[in-house]
């Protein structure tokens, strides 16, 4: 596949390393807001800043460019790029994270929430914790947790944990920013008896950067908004 890497930092260099060791070839290393082309290019593959997003996937799909978006912080413009997807009849995957063991660890934490659900002795709580460059707070990530458990229980919405109060419907979800971490998930249910905690650490960036090659092999030839469960077969 000839890909266009749409950002060109911590993340587009090491998906560029995992592409060329799969045979793929990089035509395009983008990381400014000037004028792009993809001319070239099979695909696109954007880890880049929440406000250039939408404007990416809206070039992608109007070029005929399928994209494999790993950008968060832009979630508020989802639905708009979903229909634009099917308007020009794009090939689009959009996911907070494209680890194989967090698309698995999103399923654990739906799973309990499930089992959780009747237990309303036990309220839920979230810790995050990135590198100090992250722009965004809290992650895509821990978004996608916290709706994960909005989907089966009497939670309603997330708010961040900043010292405030916070209503008791709401998932408190602390964001922590330390040195290089390259992104670690804290889940806890915790009663006055006991705690459970379901969590995830993130050694290095490679299974986020695999993910999206993956997920890139996997969207070339197809139309359609996509997710990684799609593309795990979950
Ligand atoms: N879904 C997932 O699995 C994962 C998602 N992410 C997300 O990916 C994004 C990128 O992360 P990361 O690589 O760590 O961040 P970096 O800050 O290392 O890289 C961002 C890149 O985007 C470039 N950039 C800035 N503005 C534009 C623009 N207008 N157009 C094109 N490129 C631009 C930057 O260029 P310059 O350096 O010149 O400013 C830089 O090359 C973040 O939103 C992060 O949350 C990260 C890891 C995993
Ligand atoms: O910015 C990062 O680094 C990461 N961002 C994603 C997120 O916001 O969830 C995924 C991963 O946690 C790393």
């Amino acid at each position: 596949m000839k890909i266009a890497l749409l950002g060109y930092g911590k993340m587009g260099q090491t998906i560029e390393k995992i592409a060329e060791s799969r045979g793929h070839e990089i035509v395009a290393r983008v990381s400014s807001p000037e004028n792009f082309t993809l001319e070239n290019a099979d695909i696109a593959i954007d880890f880049s800043i929440p406000d250039s997003a939408v404007n990416h996937i809206t070039k992608c799909f109007e070029a005929g460019i399928p994209i494999v978006s790993g950008t968060t912080g832009w979630l508020d413009s989802y639905e708009d790029m979903v229909a634009l997807c099917k308007e020009k009849n794009g090939g689009f995957i959009y996911a907070s994270n494209f680890s194989v063991g967090v698309n698995l660890f999103f399923e654990f934490n739906k799973k309990l929430a499930q089992i959780m659900a009747p237990h309303n002795d036990y309220k839920v709580d979230m810790t995050e914790i990135h590198h100090t460059q992250k722009l965004d707070a809290p992650s895509g990530t821990a978004i996608t947790l916290a709706e994960g458990i909005i989907e089966t229980t009497p939670y309603t919405a997330w708010s961040l944990a900043e010292g405030q109060s916070i209503k008791d419907n709401h998932i408190p979800i602390t964001a922590e920013r330390e040195g290089t971490v390259p992104g670690t998930h804290i889940i806890n249910y915790k009663s006055d008896i006991d705690t459970i905690i379901l969590s995830h650490e993130a050694h290095s960036r490679q299974g986020f950067a695999q993910g999206a090659v993956v997920a890139a092999e996997w969207l070339l030839g197809k139309q359609g908004n996509f997710s990684m469960r799609d593309v795990l077969g979950l």
